[in-house]
Order: structure tokens, then C-alpha cells, then sequence
């Protein structure tokens, strides 16, 4: 399927992943919503899309909020041709134990990946179902099914992330929704795990040290072509970097 003409909207697109899929889709000439939490930088990814030819509109705030995913989606139908979402805003919040996690950063890590997908998912399907339907995809990750002492907070949201979008493929076949679980992407949340307190920051720096990183462009591409080429097949499923 051709992204031309499509409107999208993106979260996570200051930096990492999500601003290389924000430049790969606006390469692919799909024009754009874009989300996350630092207004400067947040507009300063959609001037490098607005460059590439397309349209590209800055929403910042906290994807947890309902008005930031209302004002995501406004955005959107301002554009037209409004043709799916991709929640890829993520915290990790890496180091301490689950029981040292204060009652904040367990917070953020379940809004952003959470709360955010449920937020969005209120706002953007009743206008995708009114156009006949649309694609969601929900950046995931491992972490959702394996334990590792320092990112219990991170893996408990992501396994509910995992399960908030099969549901959503369940209730609604016209919306094609899937995961798309990135990859070990050489990101801040990856500087993040290297700095971490504790015993987590040596399993990140193995992954830097041994080359085991892709670099965000590489995941994001990978994703986009998955868009182009029946994202249908990965409906209720999870796709991975791998599939691409
Ligand atoms: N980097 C990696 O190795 C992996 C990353 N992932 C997932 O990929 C996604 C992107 O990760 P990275 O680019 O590595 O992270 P990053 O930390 O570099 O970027 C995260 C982005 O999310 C935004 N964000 C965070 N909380 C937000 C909130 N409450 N509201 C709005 N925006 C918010 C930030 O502003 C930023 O744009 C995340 O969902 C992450 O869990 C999954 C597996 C591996
Ligand atoms: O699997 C991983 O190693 C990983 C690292 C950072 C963030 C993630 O979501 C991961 O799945």
C-alpha cells in the first residue's frame, strides 16, 4: 500500500525511533501528526519532514493526557486522509528494583506506554472506523515476556501494551492493528540502560559493546516497509524487525 497523500499520527517523534520513523514515513510521502513530550525538539523533526515535501504538525504534551490524543487527532482531520497511528512514545525508567521504583516513575513508565495506547485508541477509532478503517501499530518489545531485574515496571507496561492491542484486533477487524517490536535500537532509552544503577547497566552495555544494535534508521525502515506491504497479515500479531 502507498503511504502518499496518507496523514498519520506518531508518538515518541523527538528523538530515537520515532523521529527516524517520522523522516522514513515522510520519505515514503505520508504526511504527518507528530507527538512527544519536548516541544523544541519535537518541531524541529517536523521541519526536517516538512523539507522532505510533506505536511508535518508538532503536537507536544504527555501522550497519557486525553487532551493531548484529542489534539493529536484534531490535527489529523485538519490534514485529511487521516490513515493510522503509531504509539511509539516509551519510558524504561532502568536500575532499580520494582519495589525501589518510586510511585512517579512507575507512573510514567505505565502512561506513557499504557495509558498512552488506551488514549490514543479512544480518540483515533471512532474516526478511523467513520472512514471505513485504518492501521494501528503499538511499538512493543521483549521486555513484555521476559523478566529482567531492573526494568519490572518497563515489562509489566509492555506486556499490557502487547495485550491492549490484541484486544483492539479482537474488538475491531476493520482497524488493522499489530505490535511492532523494534529491535535493540541504539537509542537514548539504550544510553539510558548503560547508565542505569545496578546490574542492568552490564546486560546494556553488552549489547552496545558486541555490536548487537540497530541504528534507528535501519528499525524505523523496517517498520515502514511493513506499512507498504499488507500490514494486514500482522493483524493481532506481533511483527517484528526480523519480518521485514
Ligand atoms: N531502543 C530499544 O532498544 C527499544 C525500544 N523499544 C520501544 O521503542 C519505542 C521508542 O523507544 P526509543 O526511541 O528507544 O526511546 P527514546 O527514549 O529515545 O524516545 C522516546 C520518545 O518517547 C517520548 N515520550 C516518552 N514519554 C512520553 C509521554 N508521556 N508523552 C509523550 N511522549 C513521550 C519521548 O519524548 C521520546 O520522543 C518505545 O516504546 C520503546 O519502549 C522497544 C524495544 C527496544
Ligand atoms: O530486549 C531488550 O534487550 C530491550 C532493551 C531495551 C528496551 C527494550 O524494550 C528491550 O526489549
Amino acid at each position: 500500500m502507498s503511504l502518499k497523500q496518507q496523514t498519520w499520527i506518531l508518538t515518541g517523534a523527538s528523538r530515537g525511533i520515532g523521529r527516524a520513523v517520522a523522516l522514513e514515513l515522510a520519505h515514503a510521502g505520508a504526511n504527518l501528526v507528530l507527538g512527544a513530550r519536548n516541544p523544541q525538539a519535537l518541531e524541529a523533526v517536523a521541519q526536517e519532514c516538512r523539507a522532505l515535501g510533506v505536511q508535518a504538525k508538532s503536537v507536544a504534551g504527555d501522550a497519557a493526557l486525553d487532551q493531548t490524543a484529542q489534539f493529536l487527532v484534531k490535527a489529523a482531520k485538519v490534514i485529511g486522509n487521516f490513515a493510522g497511528f503509531i504509539h511509539n512514545a516509551g519510558v524504561l525508567h532502568p536500575g532499580p528494583t520494582l519495589w525501589e521504583l518510586s510511585e512517579a516513575q512507575f507512573d510514567e513508565v505505565f502512561g506513557a506506554n499504557v495509558k498512552a495506547a488506551f488514549q490514543l485508541a479512544r480518540y483515533a477509532y471512532p474516526n478511523l472506523i467513520r472512514r471505513g478503517g485504518g492501521v494501528a501499530v503499538f511499538v512493543g518489545s521483549g521486555a513484555a515476556k521476559r523478566n529482567v531485574a531492573g526494568w519490572g515496571a518497563y515489562g509489566a507496561a509492555k506486556a499490557a501494551e502487547h495485550y491492549l492491542a490484541a484486544q483492539l484486533a479482537l474488538e475491531e477487524p476493520r482497524i488493522t492493528c499489530f505490535v511492532y517490536s523494534p529491535g535493540p535500537v541504539d537509542t537514548d532509552m539504550q544510553r539510558q540502560g548503560r547508565e542505569a544503577p545496578g546490574p542492568i547497566a552490564t546486560m546494556f552495555q553488552g549489547f552496545k559493546e558486541q555490536g548487537h544494535l540497530l541504528s534507528p534508521e535501519q528499525s524505523a525502515r523496517a517498520l515502514v516497509r511493513l506499512l507498504q506491504t499488507d500490514p494486514h497479515r500482522f493483524h493481532g500479531k506481533i511483527a517484528t524487525y526480523n519480518d521485514a
